[in-house]
């Protein structure tokens, strides 16, 4: 068992003490969003809309996460909502990058489940993943929404978003940091929809 002297606890705290630090400054600066991100996603559900999510590496987790707790349950038994990840089926993922280049990954798939009214929720920690910039692309040409999970100065994503889009961006130059006060926004938005849905039933 490591003592209590050794230095890796003062590294850990400082882990801690940045995560806290970040996870304050997020929340001013995206109360709202989350809200609108919640009412969007509810609305164009009972639309008949779906919400396809993307991003690389831990924000591929993110996708698959947050669209398993839409289409399963989050804290609550709910009627299911129509989500998928884009992020994890094989054949054409590898497909669409071997024939397209990998930054056709998302826009590809979008381009075949994106109707008008769906939402795209687009996450990047740079804001600059070509892959998830062309998903933006892709969304707006089929006349759906986007939500953005961002970082840092919110990158290219942030330039090429409309004014019907939400962004919800954590200001913070760490990618860990960021990516752990994306998967707060995600179960603030699953609680927010699941709350919404009891209240209205
Ligand atoms: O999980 C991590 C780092 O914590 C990495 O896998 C990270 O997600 C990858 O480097 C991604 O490719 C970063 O992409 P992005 O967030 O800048 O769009
Ligand atoms: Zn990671």
């Amino acid at each position: 068992m490591p003592n209590d002297t050794d230095p890796r606890r003062a590294l850990i705290a400082d882990l801690f003490a940045e995560s806290r630090q970040a996870n304050e400054n997020a929340l001013a600066a995206n109360q709202a969003g989350l809200i609108a991100a919640a009412d969007r996603i509810l609305a164009s559900c009972n639309a008949g809309g779906h919400v396809l999510a993307c991003g690389n590496g831990g924000s591929a987790g993110d996708a698959q996460h947050f669209a398993s707790e839409l289409v399963n349950r989050f804290e609550r038994n709910r009627r299911a909502l129509p989500a998928m990840g884009l992020v994890s089926e094989s054949s054409t993922l590898t497909a669409i990058a071997n024939d397209a280049g990998y930054q056709a990954v998302f826009s590809r798939q979008v381009e075949a489940f994106g109707r008008p009214g769906d939402i795209l929720m687009a996450i990047s920690t740079s804001g600059q993943s070509a892959s998830v910039v062309e998903a933006i692309r892709a969304a707006h040409a089929h006349d759906m929404t986007v939500l953005a999970l961002t970082g840092r100065d919110g990158g290219t994503m942030a330039t090429r978003l409309g004014p019907e889009d939400i962004e919800l961006r954590v200001a913070d130059p760490v990618t860990a940091r960021i990516q752990e006060i994306h998967l707060l926004f995600i179960h603030c938005i699953c609680r927010l929809i699941e709350d919404r849905i009891a209240s209205e039933d």
